[in-house]
């Protein structure tokens, strides 16, 4: 088993915003966690990238329990990164800055050589532009991005740092639908020897890009399957899909 969560709790004052979940995600799967406002999804990827200590339960990685260590021992030696909502880049810096320090900052080996930039470091950059649709943009400093553009930017300073787990807190938000699919299809391509782990609300957007989908409400796993089931079960459809045209909360 790659990563299982074991009766995952998490407690704030007295209030569990997540109770006893249990979950397991195999190794180079794309999971997407929906629910409505407050359901616990974001603490569940806080728990699992050690921004929040488990009130109780385990969160196994091939057997290693992570509950309670450090974001930066999750990161750095279990390789989770953390694609936060918002882009969280430098803004004085240019795109292809931007990836060279996403991958010197997580590479001792590589950082002994940062400024040399060396052809490896130069064809590793390249390819990751390559991949987020960015190649003519390296120069550019993220204000001249598009919201959608500075969003793959993240993306690829993730992918630099080359972790073995994403998590991706809503990657959609705030994109136009062309952007939208865009994404969805980056994440098929350039994750698809990752484990991903993607909060999300654009049903259209979950559709493409899931294969199993779990839906919390108010701390507690409700359903769990494909995007058809989950799509077609009433009691999701009571509490979180909406019939008018407005979608999803
Ligand atoms: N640090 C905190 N202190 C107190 N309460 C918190 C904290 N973090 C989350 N909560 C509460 O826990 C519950 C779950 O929050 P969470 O952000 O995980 O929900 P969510 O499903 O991600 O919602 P949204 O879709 O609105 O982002 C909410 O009631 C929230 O107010």
């Amino acid at each position: 088993m790659f990563l299982e969560l074991k009766n995952l709790t998490a407690e704030f004052n007295g209030f569990k915003a997540v109770d006893k979940i249990n979950m397991v995600i195999e190794k180079g799967e794309t999971r997407v966690i929906i629910g409505p406002n407050g359901a616990g999804k974001t603490t569940v990827i806080d728990m699992l990238t050690g921004k929040t200590k488990p009130a109780d339960g385990e969160i196994l990685l091939e057997g290693n329990n992570l509950a309670g260590k450090t974001p930066y021992e999750i990161s750095d030696k279990y390789k989770i990164g953390r694609k936060f909502q918002g882009p969280n880049v430098f803004d004085n810096m240019t795109v292809y800055e931007n990836l060279e320090v996403a991958l010197s900052g997580h590479n001792k080996l590589l950082q002994t050589f940062f400024f040399r930039r060396t052809s490896t470091i130069k064809k590793r950059i390249y390819n990751i532009l390559e991949k987020i649709n960015l190649v003519t943009q390296k120069e550019m400093l993220p204000c001249f991005l598009s919201h959608g553009q500075r969003q793959w930017l993240e993306m690829g300073m993730i992918l630099a740092q080359d972790p073995d787990i994403i998590t991706l807190d809503e990657p959609a938000a705030g994109m136009t639908d062309d952007e939208t699919y865009k994404t969805g299809e980056m994440i098929k391509e350039i994750m698809h020897d990752k484990t991903v782990i993607v909060v999300e609300h654009d049903m259209d957007f979950i559709k493409q890009i899931a294969k199993t989908v779990t839906v919390l409400n108010q701390g507690k796993i409700l359903a769990e399957g494909t995007y058809d089931e989950i799509s077609h079960n009433p009691e999701v459809i009571k509490v979180y899909l909406k019939t008018d045209d407005e979608g999803p909360v």
